[in-house]
């Protein structure tokens, strides 16, 4: 495809300050493409999503994700930085990367999204029959078709990632963890949380049911070893310690500057794995938690203690230690207000 040449160019080539683009430019940015001196050819398709190429012969197809909800700035500026190192020149890629910031206006508004939230519209549920579309569903099919093509591009055989990166509302017991989407029935992969634990994320989630995420979409759809990756609790920008992500950024840069990363072998001791008990969503308008907003995720309840209340219908622990994960009673009527887990181990249902 050819482009003419935009007026942001020249800055961004220097500069590499990619966020700041796509922020002065909420909804659309005009596509451009250029190649770096190391060959790299950089393609700007829209405004958040800019596709890195590299000239050599690549074997895996990646998608680095964040600001699916905007006020999680951690993940985000992890990408800024990896964005800005690529086109300046101090990173070289070995793999084909696509970057996407996921809600722009929302990251200048600094809310979770703007209209509707966004991690709720995937997998084709942007477009439903007589719901009227706003910039978010716009959004959301975008980003489909973004990601569809990008994978459309690859080799054949190249092996497909998705790592679309949170924060989370609240402080959690497990500062760091990922949500594996259901696979409907096939394995879990150990190589994935080797790279997880490479992270700095040492407990997974295994959802139990079909979902509306970015994660996955990209899984289900595509194929792609794909997950929602929540890397600590929500900050403003200027107050994560990027301390606590620096080996989630190392082992990033390792996955897309090699060709081939060596994990530490696989321990089913250093992973704390859960899975899905049930997901609780809020139907009516008198919803509410028994418990305050600074306690934490993967905090266990006792078998019979309330969880949560809505309307008439009280819900309370059926097992001990059924644990809480995303308590939010704020969310629209039909939404999952709350997710509730228990332990699971490694079984035969993992390669
Ligand atoms: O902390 C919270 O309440 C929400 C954090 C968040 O945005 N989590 C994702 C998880 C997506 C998934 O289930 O894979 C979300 O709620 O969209
Ligand atoms: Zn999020």
């Amino acid at each position: 495809m050819s482009y003419s040449t935009p007026s942001y160019l020249e800055q961004l080539k220097s500069t590499g300050d990619f966020l700041t683009l796509t922020r002065n430019n909420e909804f659309s940015l005009e596509p451009c493409a250029f190649t770096l001196e190391n060959g790299t050819d950089v393609t700007v398709h829209d405004t958040g999503i800019i596709e890195f190429q590299p000239a050599q012969q690549t074997n895996k197809d990646i998608v680095l994700s964040s600001a699916v909800h905007g006020n999680e700035t951690a993940p985000i500026e992890i990408c800024d930085q990896l964005i800005k190192s690529i086109v300046t020149e101090q990173l070289t890629l070995q793999q084909r990367v696509l970057f996407i910031y996921g809600n722009p206006k929302s990251i200048n508004i600094g809310k979770r999204f703007v209209d509707e939230n966004l991690n709720r519209l995937f997998n084709g549920h942007h477009t439903v029959e007589g719901i009227a579309s706003n910039p978010e569903r716009v959004r959301a099919k975008l980003l489909e078709d973004v990601v569809t093509d990008f994978f459309a591009r690859g080799n054949q055989d190249s092996e497909r990632f998705h790592y679309d990166l949170h924060t989370a509302i609240r402080g959690s017991k497990n500062e760091k963890f990922a949500v594996y989407p259901f696979l409907h029935g096939k394995p879990w992969k150990k190589s994935q949380l080797q790279f997880l634990l490479s992270c700095g994320v040492n407990t997974v989630l295994m959802m139990k049911s079909a979902a509306t995420t970015f994660s996955y979409y990209s899984s289900f759809v595509h194929g792609a070893d794909s997950f929602t990756v929540e890397l600590g609790q929500v900050k403003p920008f200027g107050e994560n310690d990027m301390s606590r992500f620096e080996k989630t950024r190392q082992t990033l840069i390792a996955l897309i500057s090699q060709k081939y990363v060596e994990y530490k072998e696989f321990n089913a001791e250093d992973f704390e794995l859960f899975s899905v008990y049930r997901t609780i969503n809020r139907t009516c308008e008198d919803f509410s938690f028994p418990f305050a907003d600074d306690v934490e995720n993967f905090t266990g309840f006792a078998k019979g203690e309330l969880m949560a209340t809505d309307g008439q219908t009280r819900y309370e622990a059926e097992v001990d230690g059924e644990a809480i994960i995303f308590p939010n009673a704020d969310v629209a009527l039909g939404q999952r207000a709350l997710l509730t887990v228990i332990p699971m181990q490694v079984d035969s249902n993992f390669i």
